[in-house]
Order: structure tokens, then sequence, then C-alpha cells
């Protein structure tokens, strides 16, 4: 008793605990995490969920707050050891102006590495994405590449642009020192598209193939790889990085990591079907049904809609140009530097995603009935 009260020192702050990473982060660390002796959860959102971890041996600390307020930031960073930054605005799709989705993502990363320097918290890790890769603008593939392999990463879209800008503001910070003279510490996950429970674009996908009749129809190429990664493998990196950082600053601060796992390469659409098709649902067509220019004219064509309409009401549809080119553009990664710099190796067989993923979808689809 005594050791395990003397093991359970840290505190570690989550922000975007409630959002679909961050609660699996936040599950992790309550699994993984024996050293811990508080965890805040920070989030705009706090979901009712959070009431069940409340009465397990780790304090668990629900914060309401915004990333983009740099005072609510400091006050939940103060004293923390860790900071775990997946809080973002994830749109592709329009929903957001692009001023907004830069004041979460970049000012809000801003605010938590000055909370960092000024509070003395000395580890930072930040959810970045592939997207600050690529797919570029120009369609180049990232065939199977690694965190070194040369590639233009261009970005217009203000949501790649801005987890591009955020990675490089918590990168330069590793070294900065902190209130009490220590160094900060940071570096950067970069997940592919991460499924598994709680996916929301796989959930509209699902519904959308109901109204379709149990339909989707195949729109992209089944030979271009679209990389994905399971979500509890994500979580389970983040935990894993940010306890190692603190016993390897030198080799892992200012670095960054893809997220990988065993899920096979596949189309986006193909991929899919691994957790829909069990669900009942069919994709249509070994090749695609309407040829790509007609499919950039009608991603086209919403983009003008959305546009239109904004005055009145908020069209924000799955097809659009950016969400067209990044899934008919060839983006996996294959690289083992997680596994070579903290040990790294995935919690979650593909099998075991695969089925996990498909439970919470059958259960999601009986509790819609
Ligand atoms: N979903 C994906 O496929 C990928 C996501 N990522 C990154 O992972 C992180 C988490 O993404 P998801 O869990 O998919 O998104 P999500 O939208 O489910 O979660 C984001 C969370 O951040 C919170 N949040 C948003 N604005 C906030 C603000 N101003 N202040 C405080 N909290 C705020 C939201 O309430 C939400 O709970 C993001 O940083 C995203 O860029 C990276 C690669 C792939
Ligand atoms: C109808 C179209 C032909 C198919 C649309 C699929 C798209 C909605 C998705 C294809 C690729 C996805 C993105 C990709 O997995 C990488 C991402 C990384 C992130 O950091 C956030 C999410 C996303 C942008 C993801 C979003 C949906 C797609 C664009």
């Amino acid at each position: 008793m005594a050791d395990s009260a003397q093991a359970q020192k840290l505190v570690y702050l989550v922000t975007g605990g409630c959002g679909f990473l961050g609660e699996h982060v936040v599950r992790m660390l309550l699994q993984q995490e024996p050293r811990l002796r508080e965890l805040r959860i920070f989030d705009l959102h706090l979901g009712p969920w959070l009431e069940e971890l409340k009465t397990g041996p780790v304090q668990v600390t629900a914060i309401q707050g915004d990333v983009t307020q740099a005072h609510e930031v400091a006050a939940a960073v103060a004293g923390a050891h860790v900071v775990i930054h997946t809080a973002g605005l994830v749109d592709v799709f329009g929903r957001a102006s692009p001023e907004t989705i830069h004041e979460v993502n970049v000012q809000g990363t801003k605010n938590v590495i000055e909370a960092c320097v000024q509070t003395g918290t000395q580890f930072l890790v930040y959810t970045s994405s592939m997207e600050v890769v690529g797919p570029n603008i120009k369609g180049h593939p990232f065939y199977r590449g690694n965190e070194d392999t040369p590639y233009e990463a261009v970005h217009r879209h203000p949501y790649p642009s801005s987890k591009a800008r955020a990675e490089q503001l918590v990168l330069e910070a590793n070294g900065r020192k902190v209130r009490g003279g220590l160094p900060l510490v940071t570096c950067a996950l970069r997940p592919t598209g991460i499924y598994g429970e709680g996916h929301q674009i796989m959930r509209d996908i699902y519904y959308q193939g109901l109204r379709l009749g149990g339909r989707l129809f195949r729109a992209i190429p089944a030979s271009v790889e679209h990389g994905r990664v399971y979500v509890g493998n994500v979580a389970w990196m983040h935990v894993l990085v940010a306890r190692e950082l603190q016993q390897r600053p030198a080799l892992m601060g200012g670095q960054v990591y893809f997220c990988y796992d065993k899920s096979p390469y596949k189309s986006y659409e193909d991929f899919n079907m691994e957790f829909l098709g069990p669900c009942g649902l069919r994709l249509v067509g070994t090749r695609p049904l309407l040829p790509y220019w007609l499919l950039m004219l009608l991603a086209a064509l919403n983009a003008l809609l959305q546009w239109l309409l904004r005055p009145l009401l908020l069209y924000a549809p799955l097809l659009n140009p950016y969400t067209l080119a990044m899934a008919n553009t060839t983006f996996t990664v294959s690289t083992n530097k997680a596994q070579r710099h903290f040990g790294y190796e995935p919690l979650f067989s593909w099998e075991e995603s695969r089925t996990r993923t498909i439970r919470w979808m059958q259960a999601m689809d009986s509790s819609a009935q």
C-alpha cells in the first residue's frame, strides 16, 4: 500500500479529453499509467461518462474550458507534470471558418506551450496529424513513407495548415526553460486516419449507407492506399510517449512520430468495408461508378452550394474538393521509429481492432432501432 501510494505521484492533463481520441487516451492512462495521482481532463464540452471515472483510485478532475483562453489553460496546466494536447478543431468539411480553426489549433497550442513555460510543466505531447505532411495539393503519392521520407508538403486548406503551424510551434518550444529553470521537452505524434469506437465519420458513412438501401457506391479506385490506425493504438502511443519522454528527453525531445499499427493498407472505402460489411452494408462496384472528372464537378458543386447557402444554413457534405483529393491520393506510412525510440508495439492486433470496431458499430445499430 505504502509502495503504491509513493508510486502514484504524477499529475497529467489531457486537453480535448472528451473527444474521440481524447476519451481513449484518458481511459488508457487510467489503465496503463500506474504512477498517476491525478488526471485532469480539459475540454470545451465535458462528457457524462467522466462521472464513472471519479470512483477509481486516481483523482479525476474534469475542467470545462477553452484552449483559446490563455488564463483557463494556465489554470488547468499549473502543477501538472505532463500535458497531452489533443484538443483541436477537426474540420475538413467547411463547418467552421478558417479563422476559428486557426484560433483553436494554433492559438490554442500557443496557449498550452506558454502555460507549460509559465507554470513549470516540463513534458508536452502534441497530437499532430499525417496531414502536416500530406497529401499535398498536387496529389503526390506518399507510399509507405516514414518520418524522413522527402515530400513536398504544401498546404492551402485551413485544417492541415493549422496543424502544421501548431506542430512547428511545439517542436520549436523543445528546450525552452520552464519556470524553475528546467528545459521543456516536447514531441508530436502524427496519426494517419484514426478509426475505432466513437468514430463520427464512420457513423455518418454507415447511416448514409442505410439511407441508400444498405449500399455504398465506390468512388475511389481500390488501388489508392489510405493510411489508417486504430484509436486504441494511437491512445497507447500517447501514454507510452508521455512516459518515455521523461526517461529519454535527449533522444525524444523535438521529435515527430507517425502513429502506426498493423492495420492493412487499403483504399479509404475498402478499409471502411472491413467494419461496414459485417454490419450489412455492401460496396457496389469493383471500379469507381462515376468518372473522376464528374466527382470533381460534384465536389465543386457542393463547395459552391455551401458558399451560396451559408447565410441560410450550414451545408457540409462529406464530398468536397479537399476530401476528394484526400481520399484519392495514396498516403500510407511504414516506419518503426516509435519502436526504436521508445519501445512502442501496438497494444491491439488488427483482428482485435477490427472486432472492437465492429462490436461498437453493431451496438450503435441496435440502439438506433
Ligand atoms: N480523427 C482523426 O482521424 C485524426 C485526428 N487527429 C488529431 O487528433 C486530435 C483529436 O481529434 P479527434 O478526437 O478526432 O477530434 P474530436 O473533435 O473528437 O476531439 C477534439 C476535442 O477537442 C475539443 N475542443 C475543440 N475545441 C476546443 C477548445 N477551443 N477548447 C477546448 N477543447 C476543445 C472538442 O470538444 C473535442 O472533445 C485533434 O488534434 C486532431 O487534429 C490527427 C490525425 C487524425
Ligand atoms: C465521398 C468521398 C469520395 C470520400 C470522402 C472520404 C473523406 C470524408 C475522408 C477521406 C480521408 C479522410 C481524412 C484522412 O483520414 C486524414 C485525416 C486526418 C486528420 O487529422 C483529421 C481527419 C482526416 C482529415 C480525415 C477526414 C475524412 C477524410 C477526408
